[in-house]
């Protein structure tokens, strides 16, 4: 404490000299004890206020995080919606990842997809456990695009071409309407003739596919593919798609009643589909004719239906080699018969011509949804 001391009744109203100097320097101490103690109390409220503020934002964003794990397998995942990769032959793969957590993978080889999955990481499509993932080999299973040719009507090898071909990114495609990009994780890739094509079949084309993967999980395939040659061409498209089912005795396919189906174990005869629905119990391989826009896939056991809407794809293909024929392929084994059956959106029948300058537009939309 500081003492005001008087040695006289003058001075105790005018204080001396020494003594007004120690009342300034007192004034001093005390301003900058002051000071000290107003930045020391600043400081400590402001952790204060920030303790406080971080026990909010943890109490509230625990039970976001808890929420969104049980909803999302995306949660946290800080991935990006479209990962360019190479797969352990260095061939390249585009992952794309929806908001939800759904993702599909697709191979620059054959431009296949080989994957699509759900937002709780059900695999979709069904890939064998022999399967080759060597070029030129088109993987056995996901879904192989035949082009330009389908099985063996034609000069070209099985399936055509395009399965077998390393495809490219194409980051600067011609625009689609905006409808197919908003909302939707997508890659855009293209296949052009080589000059090795040109020799088996002497048409230049540009084939640009793009895959897209929307906000509830449906996987669209849009094909364009333009004659960029001074004379007509023909061509058939499938999308040899490869569901996974939990078994084929379990599954039916509504949507083909009454067609006419080309039966590729009948020397491709026509006939008329008389039951309700496609159930099966025996080597089924067939070209329906002329079909409605969506078919549907009915899995009883794993009470889910696929859902295949197409536009531009008149043709639906259905092809489960059963026993015997599973046998003989390399790629596939004896058993797995039973947890495949593949359903194309497909244009075969009566293939497309394009003229000179001329594109088609084709368009497959996949989609899978609990059922009874
Ligand atoms: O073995 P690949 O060439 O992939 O073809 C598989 C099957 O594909 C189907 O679409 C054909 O109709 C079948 O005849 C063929 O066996």
């Amino acid at each position: 404490m500081f003492r005001l001391e008087s040695t006289s009744g003058d001075e105790a109203t005018a204080p001396p000299l020494s003594m007004q100097r120690q009342l300034k320097e007192f004034e001093c101490e005390l301003a900058t004890v002051r000071l000290i103690g107003a930045t020391v109390g600043l400081i400590g409220t402001a952790v204060w206020r920030a303790r406080e503020f971080c026990l909010v934002c943890f109490l509230l964003y625990c039970p976001y995080c808890i929420f969104t794990m049980n909803h999302s397998g995306a949660a946290n995942d800080q991935r990006p919606a479209v990962e360019v990769t190479k797969d352990r032959n260095g061939i390249g793969q585009v992952v794309l990842r929806n908001p939800r957590g759904a993702s599909a993978r697709i191979s620059l080889h054959g431009g296949q997809v080989l994957s699509w999955r759900t937002d709780r990481g059900e695999e979709l499509l069904f890939t064998s456990t022999k399967a080759i993932f060597k070029p030129p080999h088109a993987v056995r299973g996901g879904i192989p695009i035949c082009f330009p040719q389908f099985g063996n009507r034609g000069s070209l090898e099985q399936h055509g071409f395009a399965r077998n071909k390393i495809w490219v990114i194409d980051d600067n495609p011609p625009p689609l309407h905006p409808s197919d990009s908003l909302g939707k994780t997508y890659v855009d890739l293209l296949l052009k003739s080589s000059e090795e094509d040109l020799k088996t079949w002497p048409h230049s084309f540009e084939f640009r596919l793009r895959v897209s993967l929307a906000a509830d999980g449906y996987l669209t395939m849009i094909s364009r593919i333009r004659n960029i040659n001074c004379k007509p061409f023909s061509f058939s498209i499938a999308y040899h798609t490869y569901f996974s089912i939990s078994d084929i005795s379990e599954v039916r396919i509504e949507g083909l009643e009454t067609l006419d189906y080309l039966d590729n174990l009948c020397q491709k005869e026509r006939f008329t589909e008389q039951g309700d629905a496609l159930t099966f119990e025996s080597e089924v391989d067939r070209v329906y004719l002329n079909s409605k826009d969506v078919i549907a896939i009915f899995d009883h056991e794993r009470k889910r239906t696929f859902t295949i809407r197409k536009e531009g794809l008149p043709d639906v293909v259905v092809w489960n080699p059963w026993e015997k024929k599973s046998k003989s392929m390399v790629d596939f084994g004896d058993e797995e018969f039973k947890q495949m059956l593949c359903v194309d959106g497909a244009a075969i029948e009566k293939p497309i011509t394009l003229k000179p300058g001329e594109e088609w537009t084709g368009r497959l939309e996949l989609s899978v949804v609990p059922s009874s």
